[in-house]
């Protein structure tokens, strides 16, 4: 633990990084910043501090940390620093850090890589001169801390609108804030995702804004299609009376728009906009405050697309997982999983549940005279025909070569008999291009008693042997 005397009457900081050459670049890069820099390698050292030490500001920079070893030890001492100020640095890429940490208390975060400009330009609004006008560091502070819950706290884009634009109107002269969102369309499409007001008028910036010939120069649209920050301090400049009235009955004299950047090249994400009940100068702290929250916001986002692609990419490899490729009916392991689970469910309900087999007849020979793309083609015809008498209820699985098998539920054997005769009807009555009619045997079980998956399957498999016996092209029914 080392310390830098300066200046008693400037901040006193205390900064946490395991790795020595972290600590000493921090002190080189923003000593300059406090009049006495205290640093710790870990969060005992820092607790240590806190407890002898007048700190008013904690930063603590995540890199070189382990997420699984340190998160505790982290959490305990975000938790212990009674009302002092927390910075977090940290990596773009660990950002699952963020959520972890605020669940141990409010902090402020600034999310790299940085430059040492940047981490100056951050540090310097914690300085006691920087606070003294504007919104002022704890106000800033809680802004952010409230916009970070909006973003932890969303269920999804829509929500995270909401909240965000209820955060924003929480900075004091916001009388009005919204929230727009850029497609990744071509050409891109821009929607007001979210609007929130304080004024008992109440206004659809949308409707206003889609008759108004301002329309592209306005701010919040400005922001989101140029990503530069845009302001319009004076409503009557703007050349549209009609819009200024709407927005000065909601006591708007002033509009600000903010870019919600993408992450690297490619176009904004959106915008916020905030309206303010009179015009005034915003300071560096408020712009870079801004700035910030547009950032949370645009965090928030991307993770809602991740997650979106993740759940997408899920669905499709679940879909894969249990369909045949083939015929694109369920597959052997998906039709076992539902025989399973619909005899438990028979049986809860003492409904009755039917099992109907169905293979293909001499298919070998259809292999053999036609080819094998030909019997190819005839599987998936079997599958598209048998699939077309079934009902939404019922489902049909590919259990091997020239093999199905249709789960029926609320089917007892008699309706299942009458299902498998339609089901060997159609296909016989079918004909198979590239080869000759083609014909199946079918066997129907109606699950008994207490009967596992396994002895009902033997059952059924028996009886479709004896279909086969019995010259084919027919329905047998097993017996219990
Ligand atoms: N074209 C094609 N043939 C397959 C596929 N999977 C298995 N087979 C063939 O299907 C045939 C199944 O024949 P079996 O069920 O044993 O007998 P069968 O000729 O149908 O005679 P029976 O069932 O007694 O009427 C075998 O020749 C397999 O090679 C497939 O995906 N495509």
């Amino acid at each position: 633990m080392s310390q830098q005397l300066e200046d008693s009457t400037r901040q006193v900081g205390l900064f946490l990084n395991p790795a020595a050459s972290r600590r000493v670049d921090f002190q080189a890069a923003c000593g300059r910043q406090f009049g006495r820099l205290f640093v710790a390698e870990d969060a005992t050292q820092a607790v240590h501090v806190l407890a002898h030490q007048q700190v008013d500001l904690l930063i603590i920079d995540l890199e070189c940390f382990d997420r699984g070893l340190d998160l505790a030890a982290i959490g305990s001492l975000v938790a212990q620093r009674h009302g002092l100020p927390v910075l977090l640095v940290c990596r773009f890429d660990a950002a699952g850090w963020l959520a972890d940490l605020m669940a141990f208390g409010p902090l402020d975060y600034l999310l790299g890589p940085l430059n040492d400009a940047e981490l100056n330009e951050r540090l310097a609004t914690y300085a006691p001169s920087a606070t003294a006008d504007g919104l002022g560091q704890p106000g800033l502070a809680a802004l952010r801390s409230c916009f970070q819950q909006a973003v932890i706290e969303a269920d999804d884009e829509t929500d995270l609108a909401a909240r965000a634009c209820a955060a924003l109107c929480g900075w004091p002269g916001v009388v009005y804030a919204a929230m727009f969102q850029l497609s990744d369309a071509n050409p891109p499409e821009l929607t007001l995702a979210a609007q929130h007001q304080h004024a008992p008028v109440q206004i659809d910036l949308a409707a206003l804004l889609a008759q108004s010939p301002l329309r592209r120069g306005f701010p919040g649209l400005i922001a989101a299609f140029t990503g530069e920050f845009a302001c319009l301090d004076a409503l009557d400049k703007a050349d549209d009376p009609g819009l200024a009235a709407a927005l000065g009955r909601i006591g708007a004299a002033m509009v600000v728009g903010v870019p919600i950047l993408a992450r690297g090249p490619g176009a904004p994400l959106g915008s916020l906009c905030l309206m303010f009940g009179r015009a005034a100068a915003l300071s560096r702290d408020d712009l870079s405050t801004l700035a910030d929250l547009a950032q949370l916001a645009g965090f928030g986002l991307r993770m809602f697309d991740t997650r979106r692609d993740g759940e997408m990419l899920l669905a499709r490899l679940t879909d894969i997982a249990i369909t045949d490729a083939l015929t694109g009916v369920s597959n052997r392991r998906r039709g076992e999983a539902v025989l399973e689970q619909e005899i438990k469910r028979a049986r809860r309900y003492h409904a009755p549940l039917a099992l109907i087999a169905i293979d293909v007849d001499h298919f070998n020979a259809i292999n053999d005279r036609y080819g094998h793309p030909c019997g190819d083609a005839a599987l998936r015809i079997v599958a598209e025909i048998t699939h077309g008498q079934l009902r939404t209820s019922d489902l049909l699985a590919r259990t091997g070569g020239d093999q199905f098998q249709v789960v029926a539920t609320h089917t007892n054997a008699i309706d299942a008999l009458t299902m498998a005769e339609k089901i060997r009807a159609a296909i016989a009555a079918t004909a198979f291009p590239g080869c000759d009619r083609l014909t199946v045997s079918l066997a129907v079980a109606q699950v008994a008693g207490e009967e596992s998956a396994d002895a009902l399957m033997l059952r059924v498999n028996a009886a479709l042997a004896r279909a086969k016996r019995a010259g084919r092209n027919c329905v047998e029914l097993a017996m219990q």
